[in-house]
């Protein structure tokens, strides 16, 4: 991808720039002249498109589709496995909720630790919480104090990236236990924020973007 300038969008709270990385050829069969992950396009097309949900305006991504088929959801996990092993990731952190169907089997992949980054009043324990901005409301995040030591290296893990105000709460909830966040995984990326995304200056690596 290349370094593009970024407006500000005031959706999200975070002053960043734009480190959207792309899986090789994500949107299309060649990029750079590279051939494209064969895996890509059935990630892709296994994701189901429904206009107006939650509310009118919104075309709402569904990875439910893409769990009932097991060999597309293994290839998804698979992809991440294979970007993230061997980088000394200590953590893989997953959002509430969807973040949650693939946080756990990346991290048990590489060898990590999952933490789960939750909604409000979810957690027993003490946590640290950061409020957002969502493209349809908004939200806070939580975690546990302890669930992660000063100095080790995390990815976040959800389904989709929209405006990016849900990832910068999880990079700030991790920074904030001094966490060195490596990178955001995502398998959507929603192409009308592509140049607006506000990550604390984190990459997103993003496996597809949204059909429409
Ligand atoms: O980039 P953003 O604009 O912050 O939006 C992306 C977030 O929105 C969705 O979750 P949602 O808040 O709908 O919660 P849910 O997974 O509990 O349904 C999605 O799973 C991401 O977490
Ligand atoms: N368009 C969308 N589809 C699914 N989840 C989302 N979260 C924010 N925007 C979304």
């Amino acid at each position: 991808m290349g370094e593009e300038d970024i407006s500000n969008d005031s959706k999200s709270s975070c002053g960043c720039e734009d480190g959207t990385v792309e899986a090789p050829a994500a949107a299309a069969p060649k990029e750079n002249g590279r051939a494209a992950d064969p895996r890509l396009q059935a990630i892709s097309d296994a994701i189901r498109v429904v206009p107006h949900f939650p509310k009118p305006g919104i075309m709402f991504n569904d990875i439910t589709a893409l769990l009932l088929r097991p060999a597309v959801f293994k290839d998804a996990v698979d992809m991440f496995v294979e970007r993230y092993r061997g980088m000394r990731i200590a953590a893989v952190a997953g959002i509430e909720a969807r973040g949650f169907i693939f946080g756990p089997a990346i991290a048990l992949a590489i060898g990590a630790k999952f933490i789960p980054l939750r909604k409000p009043k979810k957690l027993p324990g003490e946590v640290i919480s950061e409020t957002y901005i969502l493209e349809y409301g908004t939200d806070c995040l939580e975690m546990h104090v302890g669930a992660t030591e000063p100095g080790e290296r995390v990815v976040v893990v959800d389904d989709l990236v929209a405006t990016g105000g849900t990832l910068c709460a999880a990079i700030k909830l991790l920074e904030r236990a001094g966490a060195d966040v490596v990178e955001c995984a995502c398998l959507i990326g929603l192409p009308k924020y592509k140049n607006f995304y506000k990550l604390n200056g984190k990459p997103v690596y993003i496996l597809v973007e949204s059909r429409k």
